[in-house]
């Protein structure tokens, strides 16, 4: 404290500018003005609500705030801010008013992980610049402090796997499919009657979204850049009632993994691989049971070990929970005078997925006759590819190294028979000729699926 200043000073108010008033933005609107004794003893300074920028003044709302905080004028608002919290979503203007708030110095909140994927870089550079903050705990896995933990807990270790749920309306239609049984179409129609899904999912069930999130956390991760370019990703929408039963019949279940790890890049050490897909997981395995619309993070840290992180990943006042524990934060640091943000240290070279290995669940639909088998396995063994189990429908399981007795391989007689290989770890390029080359068997119907596996 400086000399002379007593406890009875009058406390010192930062000017907090709301952009965006919709689902998240009403809530912590409701929060800095109903808290606002509680929020201004944590963070040292009263917190300000100086407006609320919104496309329509008019609009009507869920959330009764005073009307004279409305304003369609968002450049105005952030010229007089010493904090502007960005829930509009989307680049444009987002973008540009976050730049311009940090250009003046004023720190920065946000949930927006599409811009942040986009062009965090830029965004963390003009923070650096002009000494300002820029926080987004809210932008992945909403009210779960995942961030947080990533950025300052583990910054004492090394990560070197975060494996993540989190899209809370995919794991909501795969868990629907997988305790019905039904078809991702109808699952879909429904969650979207429910207000699970928006009227236009693309951005989730495509797995654009998780993508985003992917990206944010390999990037806190390593310690290095990755935007939404660098994340191979792939939704749910081809995922199969029949996927979902198979992966039952096998102790399994299916999750859109977002998933970042540290792997061998050569002779230039350590590379990045960013993933997004539907994922076998054991149901023993942590994630297996995060069901609904509830997300977790899943860290491993080479001394901490196995981390999970679980709770809401969406909704307004979850979110808001996490926007305004940055706020507080930020508010600490500008009062203190100190900017707190560790920046990216280095530039880690993306790795494709064709030098990554993972199991593969191949689904096959076969002529039930004798020698098909064989000559199934014979294709995984020219790849080197190694089989796990293979499961024949009709409960016929081959555990590992034991072979399937011939009179039982012909026991069926003519007709069709499903069978369900899980490989141990294996390269997509490896894999992809494998899966070419069975399908090019004259007795392989059709190749029904193939899912990457995880956790076992
Ligand atoms: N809703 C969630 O559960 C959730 C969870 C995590 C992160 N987020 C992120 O939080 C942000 C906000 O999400 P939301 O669900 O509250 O959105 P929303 O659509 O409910 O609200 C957006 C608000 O921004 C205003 N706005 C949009 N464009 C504007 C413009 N050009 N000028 C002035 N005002 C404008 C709208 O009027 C509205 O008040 C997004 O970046 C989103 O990705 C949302
Ligand atoms: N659409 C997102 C909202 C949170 O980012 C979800 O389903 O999880
Ligand atoms: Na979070």
């Amino acid at each position: 404290m400086a000399e002379g200043s007593t406890l009875t000073e009058a406390p010192r108010v930062l000017r907090v500018a709301l952009l965006g008033g919709g689902t998240v933005g009403s809530q912590v609107a409701r929060i800095l003005l109903d808290d606002a004794e509680a929020l201004a003893a944590r963070a040292g300074a009263r917190l300000e609500l100086v407006g609320i920028a919104v496309r329509n003044v008019d609009a009507p709302r869920d959330v009764e705030l005073p009307r004279e905080l409305y304003t369609t004028d968002a450049e105005s608002l952030v010229a007089s801010a010493d904090l502007v919290i960005e829930l509009m979503g989307g680049i444009e203007p987002a973008r540009t008013h976050i730049i311009a708030a940090l250009r003046r110095g004023a720190s920065v909140v946000t949930g927006n992980k599409a811009l942040l994927a986009q062009d965090g870089a830029t965004l963390f550079d003009e923070a650096d610049a002009h000494g300002a903050e820029l926080n987004f705990e809210a932008a992945v896995a909403g009210a779960i402090p995942i961030i947080r933990p990533i950025r300052e807990s583990l910054s004492g270790d090394r990560i070197t796997r975060v494996l993540g749920i989190v899209n809370g309306t995919t794991n909501f239609i795969l868990d629907a499919m997988d305790t019905t049984g039904a078809q991702f179409e109808d699952v879909l129609a429904e969650a979207q009657r429910l207000g699970y899904a928006e009227a236009d999912p693309t951005a989730d069930v495509e797995g654009l979204d998780a993508a985003a999130k992917a990206a944010i956390l390999a990037s806190l991760a390593f310690h290095t850049r990755v935007t939404l370019e660098d994340v191979r990703c792939e939704g749910i929408t081809g995922v199969t009632a029949s996927d979902i039963a198979a992966a039952q019949d096998a102790g399994m279940t299916i999750k859109l993994l977002a998933i970042a790890e540290l792997v061998p890049a050569g002779a230039a050490g350590d590379g990045v691989s960013v993933r997004v897909h539907p994922t076998l997981l054991p149901a023993k395995h942590p994630l297996a049971a995060v069901r609904g619309a509830y997300n977790a993070v899943f860290v491993e840290a080479e001394n901490a070990g196995a981390l999970m992180f679980y709770g809401a990943g969406a909704g307004g006042a979850p979110t808001a929970s996490a926007i305004m524990g940055d706020v507080v934060t930020t508010a600490r640091r500008i009062i203190a005078g100190s900017p707190g943000r560790a920046g990216t240290t280095r530039t880690l070279p993306i790795v494709g997925l064709e030098s990554v290995t993972t199991s593969y669940s191949i689904g096959l639909e076969v002529a039930d006759e004798p020698g098909v088998l064989s000559r199934v396995a014979q294709v995984f063994a020219d790849h080197g590819v190694s089989i796990e189990t293979m499961r024949q429908k009709l409960e016929q399981k081959i555990g590992r190294g034991e072979v399937l007795p011939a009179a039982e391989e012909g026991a069926h007689g003519a007709g069709r028979a499903e069978l369900r290989f899980v490989t141990h770890r294996a390269s997509e390029a490896a894999l992809a000729a494998t899966v070419a080359d069975i399908k090019n068997l004259d007795v392989v119907e059709s190749v029904t699926s193939v899912l990457r596996v995880e956790g076992i």
